[in-house]
């Protein structure tokens, strides 16, 4: 069923993961997130040239002891994976490779769609990750790369414009695998 699409968000605890994901599903900036234990799910359906597509978003814990086996589940039926950072921490950034191998021991194909988001930009004195080291690890990975705040009001339709790119590349893999072909990034 082409029409659902899960995509799984995971990356260290306090990257704001979760108030991303509110950002794009419930439109506004969720004040005081909890730590997510297991998983939470978010959903919002989106238009693509008159076709529409239900995102079913997978929030993560990014604690381990709230991850433990309920978050392999997840690995299996993905469609996309969207790795976070904190542009204000070297160290989530720096766990983005582990994130990135977790996936791969989780057997996700390497045909899935999965970008990288450096969160909380809005806190420009207390970044510790410049874009150009963001950059050059996206590329190694072949990844687009996407800077953004879940804070800031006016980043709002950038947030959406990161689930719709994902949104479209789903779509269009779609087409691909209708033709026959694989389809990934390039
Ligand atoms: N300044 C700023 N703070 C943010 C932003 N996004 C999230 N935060 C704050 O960062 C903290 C953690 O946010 P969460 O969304 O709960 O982080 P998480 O990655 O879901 O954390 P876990 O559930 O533990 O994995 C909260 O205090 C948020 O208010 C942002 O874009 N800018």
């Amino acid at each position: 069923d082409y029409s659902q699409r899960g995509i799984i968000v995971i990356g260290d605890s306090n990257v704001g993961k979760t108030c991303l994901t509110y950002r794009f599903c419930g439109g506004t900036f969720l004040k005081n997130p909890e730590a997510t234990i297991g998983v939470d799910f978010r959903e919002r359906t989106l238009e693509l040239d008159g076709e529409s597509i239900k995102l079913q978003i997978w929030d993560t814990a990014g604690q381990e002891r709230f991850r433990k086996s309920m978050v392999e589940h997840y690995y299996r039926s993905v469609h996309a994976v969207i790795f976070v950072y904190d542009v204000t921490s070297l160290s989530s950034f720096e766990s983005v490779p582990e994130w990135i191998e977790e996936c791969s021991r989780h057997c996700v194909g390497p045909l899935v769609p999965r970008i990288m988001v450096g969160n909380k930009c809005d806190l420009r004195d207390r970044r510790e990750v410049p874009t150009t080291a963001a950059q050059c690890l996206a590329d190694s990975y072949n990844f687009p790369l996407f800077e953004t705040s879940a804070k800031e009001p006016g980043e709002k339709e950038h947030v959406d414009a990161i689930f719709l790119t994902l949104a479209y590349r789903l779509k269009s893999h779609k087409q691909l695998r209708m033709n026959g072909n694989g389809g990934g990034w390039g």
